[in-house]
């Protein structure tokens, strides 16, 4: 596992790979599998916000004239670069972040998939003609809104910079995207992004903390903001599952991404009936899971993304023994066998019994590979436990009983359900949530039920980004059954009375 050094300075505007033009502190980035510095990072600061800004600005007075095709066009070509670069791409994101290669190619395919599809969509936003008395008329036009900036997180680098470009872009915004590297600097990079008064609107993907801080900056300048946060989602297995299949979905909703994703559906609500038989077969499949150097083929689950990140994690693990949950298995830090690997961040992945609703690692997002078990018996009951959360991001359910199970995902509250699947997110459908998750949406009309990510016409809103599972590639990883047919079963929310339904 060599990565390469870096030959070139990491900001990119105006055509070029520049050092910063301020700021200047250098931090080091780490990679996760070897706990070594692959990178120094020279941090950038106000004037080099201000100068891709202004980069962005000029830009945006040529994109924006630029008919759908024409911007279509780009982006596709664009999707291309990135799909025959793949293999490149999901190396370098394997080594950044620590996610299994595996992942990360489905993670780069979601991405050129994402740019294709709003590339699709570009030609076709149309605003509307509308018939007024004595044979006036009156029109609607999309126009963009100018800069966005777009803020992502560490979980999916590549993919949330694509999600958030992609539909901005293909509606004649320019962006300005300002990925983690978890730095103090970096926070004011984003400060002053979010300041600039040229910034017309923030697309945020990050933490609930971070994110009230993002609509207070935005607050200031009266600007829109679109915000992605975290969330503890309920996955709610009923005793008339295809037992198996719901194993898988409870090892997909926890594990992918060693749990580092925000809508994993962490508290596990299992009917009492079928309690002991769920959890022993959850405990046995998840202690099969290959946890260790990600750039190998069969590893499936990778390092967590750094040092204080797995310490945090592993304190919401003793806290919950503290309060009384029962680890069943994992949960310790795992030393690979390879010498070069072991000052990586790794951890087994874990599955805690006995847990209660009032539990901190039953309420707080870990956002790690921990799993907790919570029992119940009646529908009325677990949907209004499932419910009891500031957050609001997604739900799945594991039945036979298909008007149960449609009965149940109305009523949770939450942006994204799953039927007998989990973490299935094709790019036409939205992603986001209610609550404190943070999503703020518009539907529009003629683009499916889309949200708003990355920046969008006043007039006329606009596209979303969804992120899309690779659901062919991504479904034999824990072995589910079904494969591609099982997309029929999956459905996104947009907002009340407003469901979409996908076959
Ligand atoms: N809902 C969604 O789609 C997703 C949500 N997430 C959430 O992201 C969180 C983990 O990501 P982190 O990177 O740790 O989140 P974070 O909130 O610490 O940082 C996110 C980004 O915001 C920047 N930032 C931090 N403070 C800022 C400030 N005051 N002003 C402007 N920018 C600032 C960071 O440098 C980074 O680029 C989890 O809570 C997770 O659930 C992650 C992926 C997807």
């Amino acid at each position: 596992m060599v990565p390469r050094p870096l030959q070139q300075p990491l900001n990119y505007r105006g055509g070029a790979r520049l050092q910063p033009a301020d700021g200047g502190q250098v931090e080091e980035v780490y990679e996760p599998a070897t706990g070594r510095v692959i990178a120094k990072l020279l941090c950038s600061g106000e004037k080099e916000v201000d100068l891709a800004v202004q980069s962005a600005k000029a830009a945006f007075k040529v994109w924006s004239q630029m008919s759908g095709m024409e911007r279509c066009r780009v982006l596709l070509e664009a999707a291309r670069i990135i799909r025959e670069q793949r293999d490149e791409i999901a190396t370098l994101e394997t080594i950044n972040n620590g996610k299994s290669i595996f992942e990360a190619r489905a993670d780069i395919d979601v991405s050129w998939q994402c740019l294709e599809y709003y590339a699709g969509l570009a030609g076709s936003l149309a605003g509307e003609h509308i018939q007024l008395p004595g044979g006036s008329f009156g029109y609607t036009r999309r126009e963009p809104l100018g800069v966005c900036a777009g803020i992502g997180a560490w979980n999916y680098p590549f993919q949330i910079a694509c999600w958030k470009a992609a539909p901005a872009l293909a509606c004649g915004n320019a962006m300005v995207f300002k990925p983690s590297p978890f730095t103090p600097i970096s926070v004011a990079t984003g400060q002053f992004l979010c300041h600039h008064p040229d910034v017309a609107k923030i697309s945020f993907t990050g933490s609930v903390p971070t994110g009230v801080k993002i609509m207070e900056m935005a607050a200031k300048g009266i600007k829109p903001v679109t915000l992605e946060l975290g969330g503890k989602s309920p996955l709610i297995i009923f005793s008339d599952c295809a037992l198996e299949n719901a194993v898988n979905g409870a090892l997909m909703a926890n594990f992918l991404t060693q749990g580092e994703v925000c809508c994993n559906g962490t508290r596990v609500f299992v009917e009492r009936k079928i309690l002991d038989t769920f959890t022993k077969e959850v405990v046995k499949r998840t202690q099969k899971i290959k946890v260790g150097d990600p750039l190998l083929e069969d590893t499936r689950m990778g390092a967590l993304i750094n040092r204080p990140h797995l310490d945090r994690v592993q304190n919401f693990i003793k806290q919950a023994k503290e309060q009384g949950a029962q680890v069943l298995c994992g949960g310790d830090l795992y030393v690979p066998d390879d010498p070069k690997l072991k000052n990586g961040f790794y951890m087994r992945p874990c599955v805690l019994g006995n847990c209660t609703d009032d539990m901190t690692c039953v309420k707080e997002e870990i956002f790690g590979p921990v799993m907790s078990i919570l029992p119940f018996d009646t529908e009325e009951e677990v949907v209004e436990r499932a419910n009891n959360t500031k957050f609001g991001l997604a739900g799945g359910v594991f039945t036979r009983d298909i008007q149960k199970a449609h009965r149940v995902v109305a009523a949770l509250n939450a942006g994204m359900c799953f039927i007998n699947n989990y973490n299935v997110s094709p790019v036409e459908l939205p992603f986001g949530g209610y609550k404190a998750s943070g999503e703020q949406c518009l539907a529009v009309p003629g683009l499916g039920s889309a949200a708003p990510r990355g920046g969008d016409a006043p007039v006329s809103a606009v596209a979303d980004v969804s992120g899309l599972c690779c659901v062919a590639e991504w479904i034999p990883r824990w072995e589910m059954k079904g494969k591609l047919e099982k997309r029929g079963c999956g459905f996104g929310k947009r907002k009340e009375g407003d469901k979409l339904l996908y076959i």
